[in-house]
């Protein structure tokens, strides 16, 4: 169990719409949703260790401690595993944290492709994915590591085959607590359910944005502002936004003019380009170990 190391990527992710289609018994929304992946994320190094501890190294001070999902993801699958298995993770972030990029799933997706890798323990995607689900709704989309259809709460996963975009994703500085949006009076909680081809013809929404963009200011802004070079959207409850580019040159000179821009510079918004993939690394992994 010593001596390998694992490099895995945990890519971000767009919600190109999102329908609240009605709530559960236990307070979570049913929603409908379409996963973009990205060739963009952050990156786990893991080395097993046999004396059952758990360390991790964060790149961002603020996420560096126990209640990091890299942990308690480790901690859930190291439940079912001898008491031995250990592991020395650095977490090196790029993703920005609570910006409806899916950062902290995908990390705790990646520890468990990871884990379920070097501890030897051979859990199919489904038994990591469930296991995943109660960290966060968007884990089982990580595991899966396809962009997909998504229903239920996000768990619902049907892969599929999205047309090849680039992306330009603005983070205006706001902290939005996906909580705090879900059990906002205002929220529109009752959308009829729509098929794929209603999404692929054009008919969809946010359904949390018109409540983001009056809470939060400068998440409107930043929509008008990327409205002026391409349609843009808020991904998940905020506060990120996007739009979506045929020419990977358009979305950067796009950025260029972002990195020229007074206004976003006041309100604090960064940003950047990636391209959307149908299928992520670690897809791959699950088949065969990338080892450094
Ligand atoms: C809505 C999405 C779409 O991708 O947005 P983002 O959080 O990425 O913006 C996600 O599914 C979010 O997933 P995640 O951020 O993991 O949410 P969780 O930690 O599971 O939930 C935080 C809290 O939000 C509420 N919640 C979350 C998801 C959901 N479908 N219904 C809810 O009502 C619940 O009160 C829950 O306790
Ligand atoms: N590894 C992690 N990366 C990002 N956030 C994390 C991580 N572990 C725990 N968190 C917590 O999870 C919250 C949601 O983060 P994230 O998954 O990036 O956003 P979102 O749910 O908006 O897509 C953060 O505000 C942070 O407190």
């Amino acid at each position: 169990m010593t001596g390998t190391t694992l490099t895995i990527p945990a890519p971000a992710k767009l919600n190109l719409f999102l329908h609240i289609t009605g709530r559960r018994a236990d307070g979570y929304h049913t929603l409908q949703s379409v996963f973009q992946l990205l060739d963009y994320g952050d990156e786990l190094t893991i080395s097993p260790r046999n004396d059952g501890q758990l360390r991790l190294q964060c790149s961002e001070a603020t996420l560096n401690d126990d209640n990091n999902l890299v942990l308690k993801a480790a901690r859930a699958l190291q439940k079912l595993t001898n008491a031995d298995c250990g592991a020395d993770i650095t977490l090196h972030k790029r993703i920005p944290a609570g910006a409806g990029l899916g950062g902290g799933s995908s990390d705790a997706a990646s520890t468990l492709v990871g884990l379920n890798k070097l501890w030897n323990l051979q859990l199919s995607r489904s038994e990591l994915a469930r296991i995943g689900l109660p960290l966060g709704a968007d884990v089982p989309v990580f595991v899966m590591g396809q962009s997909a259809w998504a229903e239920g709460i996000g768990e619902q996963l049907t892969p599929v085959e999205l047309p090849d975009k680039h992306y330009l994703v603005l983070t205006p500085a706001c902290h939005i607590t996906t909580a705090a949006i879900f059990s906002h009076q205002e929220l529109t909680r009752d959308t009829s359910p729509i098929k794929m081809h209603a999404f692929l013809t054009g008919q969809s929404r946010n359904d949390c944005e018109p409540l983001v963009r009056q809470l939060f200011p400068p998440v409107d802004a930043a929509l008008r502002w990327l409205s002026g070079y391409a349609p843009a959207r808020m991904t998940g409850t905020g506060a990120s936004v996007f739009a979506a580019f045929d020419d990977q040159s358009a979305a950067r000179e796009a950025l260029r003019a972002l990195h020229e821009s007074a206004e976003m510079a006041r309100i604090g918004v960064r940003g950047f380009v990636a391209k959307g993939v149908n299928r992520s690394e670690v897809y791959d992994l699950m088949m065969t170990a990338k080892d450094t």
